[in-house]
């Protein structure tokens, strides 16, 4: 396995092969190998499984669905391509020109992340060869938005989403994996939940305790893609992310590339997807694209949920024992924790956390260095994780000081973080409705009133 790390990129090919579908089209198989361009057989072979939630009527298999199945599999794929990245794709079963321009902007912005703390530029831009295949043509039938399958995360954005969406459509949540989390967001929703099973081959895992590259791969991609397909075979038209505005601003800019860990949460990546499965009839949509994170944690606050969400991620590895609640330690905690605080009693916040992380924030505290890149103070750049903007953390600090729960204390009053305190004004142009958006009719009109 480790002479394979030794093999110079340009020497191997990524071969994405067609999806195997079982003939209900309730399991999905994805296979990919790796080869030496001068030798036919595989250096590395991998297949990654997805089951698909089971559905009381599926419809059958077509044409829509096998298209969205090979989408699947050229995000998915990055998993793999990550690991020894191959200066060129191969796609043997051809590829439409959107499926085409789709593999390359899901390597190019959905591996920046990694390929930037790896020092690997080239990772970006592999040469794609796949015969030519005919563009589909586009659907006949306009969504109706009654029956919207929604993802949920297990954190405030889907659980506000599914809160808004339920009042205007007939709802069914939504989940790759199961996770607790997800699990208690469903029950106290009193929702239904259907669960997709992901499981990547672990010969994966053995590559990378080899040595192999490893490093961010954008998930949402694959979770949105999931989505489709189960709605597609379950009849619902409509899939509802709930992916917000900040998450498409990027990280920071490298080899002229914007690197951003939330790409596939970003405006762009939702364009590309709908246009990708519009054709087949099904309706993408982030239902928190207009909104900021200010504004959809000041809704979430009013929910019944603070005792049941999680937004920390360490919530989420595959190996269930690594898992944590709120680990109280990373940019995600440490960014959710200043953005609810205006909005939730201290006590609450406490009970929830298990600390106080503000005292972790003050001059020589161990959080300290987030909170200045989350409030963009000194020369570090937003952390690498699922958090907002740094006019948004400066919104929720500004709140902090008129605070009755937080006024007085030393990390609120800290002369050093004085430059994070903007104007009423900028808090208040963050209670607004972007036009960024691709919401219409009803989904349009719940998500004005999140705010
Ligand atoms: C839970 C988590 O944060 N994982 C990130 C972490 O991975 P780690 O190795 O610590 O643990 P696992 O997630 O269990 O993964 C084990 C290895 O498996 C490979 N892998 C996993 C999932 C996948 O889809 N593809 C894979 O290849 C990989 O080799 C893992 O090492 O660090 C990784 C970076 O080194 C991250 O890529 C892991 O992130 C997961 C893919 C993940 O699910 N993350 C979400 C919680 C997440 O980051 N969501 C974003 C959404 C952004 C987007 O563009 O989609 C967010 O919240 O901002
Ligand atoms: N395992 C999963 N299965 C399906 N969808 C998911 C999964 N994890 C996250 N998502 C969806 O991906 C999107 C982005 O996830 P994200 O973690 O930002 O949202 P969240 O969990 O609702 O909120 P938070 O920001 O508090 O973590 C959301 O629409 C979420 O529902």
């Amino acid at each position: 396995m480790s002479d394979l790390l030794n093999v110079a990129p340009a020497e191997l090919v990524f071969h994405v092969d067609e999806p195997r579908i079982s003939p209900d089209g309730a399991v999905i198989e994805l296979d990919y190998r790796i080869a030496h361009v001068s030798t036919v057989g595989p250096v590395a072979a991998f297949t990654e499984v997805v089951t698909l939630p089971a559905v009381e009527s599926p419809v059958p298999v077509g044409d829509g669905f096998r298209a969205l199945a090979r989408l699947l599999a050229l995000a998915a794929g990055t998993s793999y391509y990550k690991a020894l990245v191959p200066a060129t794709i191969s796609v043997a079963g051809g590829l439409d020109p959107a499926e085409r321009h789709f593999l390359a902007e899901v390597v190019k912005g959905g591996l920046a992340e990694f390929a930037f703390r790896n020092d690997l530029p080239d990772a970006l831009f592999p040469t794609i060869t796949a015969p030519e295949r005919p563009a589909p043509a586009a659907a006949a039938v306009a969504p109706t938005h009654a029956r919207a399958l929604v993802a949920v995360g297990g954190g405030k954005d889907s659980i506000v989403t599914l809160e808004a969406v339920r009042r205007m459509a007939d709802v069914e949540l939504f989940s790759v994996n199961s996770y607790e989390p997800i699990t208690r967001t469903a029950e106290a929703s009193g929702l239904p939940i259907a669960q997709a099973s992901r499981k990547l081959d672990p010969a994966l895992f053995a590559l990378n305790e080899a040595g192999a590259h490893n490093g961010h791969v954008p998930v949402t991609a694959v979770n949105s893609l999931i989505a489709c397909l189960t709605a597609l075979r379950g009849g619902q038209d409509t899939v509802v992310f709930a992916n917000e505005a900040s998450s498409s601003y990027g990280n920071l800019e490298w080899h002229g590339v914007e690197v951003n860990h939330q790409w596939s949460k970003g405006i762009g990546f939702e364009g590309l997807l709908r246009e990708a499965v519009s054709p087949y009839g099904v309706d993408y949509v982030s239902f928190l694209r207009p909104l900021t994170e200010l504004a959809i944690v000041r809704r979430f606050a009013q929910l019944p949920y603070l005792d049941v969400f999680t937004s920390c991620n360490r919530a989420f590895h595959l190996d269930a024992s690594r898992r944590r609640n709120w680990c109280g330690e990373c940019p995600k905690c440490t960014f959710v924790f200043l953005m609810l605080s205006p909005f939730v009693p201290a006590s609450q916040m406490l009970a929830i956390f298990g600390k106080d992380l503000f005292a972790d924030g003050v001059d020589g505290g161990p959080l300290r260095h987030l909170f200045l890149d989350l409030l963009a103070i000194g020369d570090g750049h937003k952390p690498f994780e699922c958090v907002g903007e740094p006019s948004e953390c400066r919104a929720a600090y500004t709140l902090l000081q008129d605070h009755p729960d937080w006024s007085t204390h030393p990390f609120v009053t800290d002369r050093a973080l004085r430059e994070a305190v903007v104007t009423d004004a900028e808090v208040e142009a963050l209670f607004t409705f972007s036009d960024q958006h691709f919401l219409t009719g009803a989904l349009e009109k719940a998500a004005r009133e999140v705010l």
